[in-house]
């Protein structure tokens, strides 16, 4: 079976820029999985997600969709996508603008219906768009993608926006496709959300990939523990201790950054044995990408 997307050494400089916004990248998202692009403002994940889409066309490399070429119209019938400023016709209802989908896809208009429940929009079916929340609006656009049963399905920043509880709905609408095997490349600039979601991510800086591997693997790259533990004990009983890299001392509580946490909490419970509600946790998924980043630019 094909890689639902394959990328091999793409590159790609806009017309009049100094520098590539893509630089020899690739990617590879297989049937089923979830991959998150991370970067910072600027890194090139809009610019290889319309390579994906067919948007755009590669300098050099390739980018393959389900073994087709994603610029063709029969590749694009596998392809679904959530991209940003998707305006839509305000007059049209939401159940008019999800059969229009089907049609254009070449599947049955009848298909709506299903894809509206599945998305919790079929009480707002014959709500005209202009009259949507923010919220409603992105199931809309993900209704749209999913009516014609797309094997990738590529979102932009599908989240921005949306509160804690309208971003858990969004991404347990997708529970059900991901067992059936549909694959999800999205981007977003909520680090801790893909950690939760992706089964990889993939960090891109400068145009480059400087990390591609699950969110577990790459968090526990960073030797960094933070140690936190409530106690009387002054800072600087544990600031020379080896491996400490930064220490808080707040209200009661020391919050020790350290890549030898061993060393803090044997210190602390040495010294002060009334000391409690001791923690120990690894580097967060932000931190471990930013520390990806600024390895390439060092
Ligand atoms: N239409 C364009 N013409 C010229 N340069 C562009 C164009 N679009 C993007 N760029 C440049 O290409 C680089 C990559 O931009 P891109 O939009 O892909 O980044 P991004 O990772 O999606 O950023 P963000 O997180 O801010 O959305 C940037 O340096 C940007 O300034």
């Amino acid at each position: 079976m094909h890689p639902s997307l394959d990328a091999v050494g793409v590159t790609f400089r806009f017309a009049g820029a100094d520098a590539p916004a893509l630089d020899d990248v690739s990617l590879r998202v297989d049937p089923g999985e979830y991959v998150a692009l991370l970067g910072p403002n600027g890194a090139g994940k809009t610019t290889l997600i319309g390579m994906v889409t067919g948007l755009r066309v590669p300098d050099r490399g390739t980018v393959r969709v389900c073994g087709g070429d994603p610029t063709s119209a029969r590749t694009r019938l596998r392809l679904g996508a959530v991209l940003q400023d998707t305006a839509f016709p305000r007059h049209l209802t939401v159940r008019e603008l999800v059969e229009g989908a089907a049609v254009r896809s070449g599947v049955p208009r009848g298909r709506a219906a299903g894809v509206l429940e599945e998305v919790g929009l079929d009480d707002l079916a014959r709500r005209r768009s202009g009259k949507l929340s923010g919220g409603q609006r992105r199931r809309l656009q993900l209704a749209r993608a999913l009516v014609a049963d797309p094997a990738l399905l590529v979102l932009d920043e599908p989240t921005e926006g949306l509160d804690a509880a309208a971003r858990r709905d969004f991404w347990r609408n997708l529970t059900a496709r991901r067992d059936a095997g549909m694959a999800v490349l999205l981007t977003t600039h909520i680090v801790e959300e893909a950690g939760a979601v992706a089964d990889r991510v993939s960090v891109i800086a400068g145009g480059r990939v400087v990390a591609d591997e699950s969110p577990a693997s790459l968090t526990g790259r960073l030797a960094d523990r933070t140690v936190s533990v409530r106690t009387a004990l002054p800072a600087a009983v544990v600031r020379d201790l080896p491996g400490v890299l930064r220490v808080e001392e707040t209200a009661g509580r020391l919050v020790v950054v350290t890549t030898s946490p061993e060393a803090v909490v044997r210190r602390v419970l040495h010294d002060d044995p009334t000391a409690h509600d001791l923690r120990v946790e690894a580097a967060s998924l932000e931190e471990a990408v930013m520390a990806a980043t600024d390895r390439m630019s060092a």
